[in-house]
C-alpha cells in the first residue's frame, strides 16, 4: 500500500444525451447516459496549495467525457466507457479509474442497465 494513491476525485449521476444503441430506431433518437466516476488522484497537493491546477478538475473531466460521448455516438455502452477511460488516462493523467455507465429506461423492467469498467492502477 505504501506509496499507493487512495485518494479519488468522484463524479456521479453525469447526465449526457447522445445517439447510442444498435438497434436502427436508436439511431434516429438521443437517450440518456449516465456517468459514474471514481478516479485516482493525490488530493494531498491541491489540499496544499489550493490551487485547482493541482487538482483534477472535475468540472473540465465533465465537460470531457460530454463531449466524447456525444462526438462518438456509439452502438454499444462498452464502446463508450473504454474511449472515456482512454481519454482519462491519457489527456488527464488518471492512473486508476472505475466507470459505471447506465442507461436508464434501456430495458423498462428495469430500474437500470449498465456497464463497469475499472482500468490502471493505484500503485
Ligand atoms: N452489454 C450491452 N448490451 C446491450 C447494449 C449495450 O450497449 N451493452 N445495448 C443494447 C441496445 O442498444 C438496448 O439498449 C436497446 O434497448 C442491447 N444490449
Amino acid at each position: 500500500m505504501a506509496n499507493g494513491v487512495w485518494d479519488t476525485v468522484l463524479i456521479e449521476g453525469l447526465a449526457v444525451e447522445t445517439v447510442i444503441g444498435v438497434y436502427d430506431w436508436e439511431r434516429k433518437i438521443t437517450q440518456r447516459v449516465l456517468v459514474d466516476l471514481e478516479m485516482a488522484w493525490n488530493n494531498s497537493i491541491p489540499g496544499g496549495s489550493d490551487d485547482v491546477a493541482d487538482a483534477l478538475d472535475y468540472a473540465a473531466v465533465s465537460e470531457r467525457v460530454s463531449a466524447c460521448l456525444k462526438t462518438l455516438e456509439p452502438q454499444l455502452l462498452e464502446t463508450g466507457a473504454e474511449a472515456i477511460a482512454n481519454l482519462l488516462q491519457s489527456e488527464f493523467g488518471v492512473r486508476w479509474l472505475k466507470l459505471t455507465l447506465n442507461k436508464p429506461g434501456a430495458v423498462p423492467s428495469a430500474r437500470s442497465v449498465g456497464v463497469r469498467i475499472e482500468r490502471g492502477s493505484r500503485t
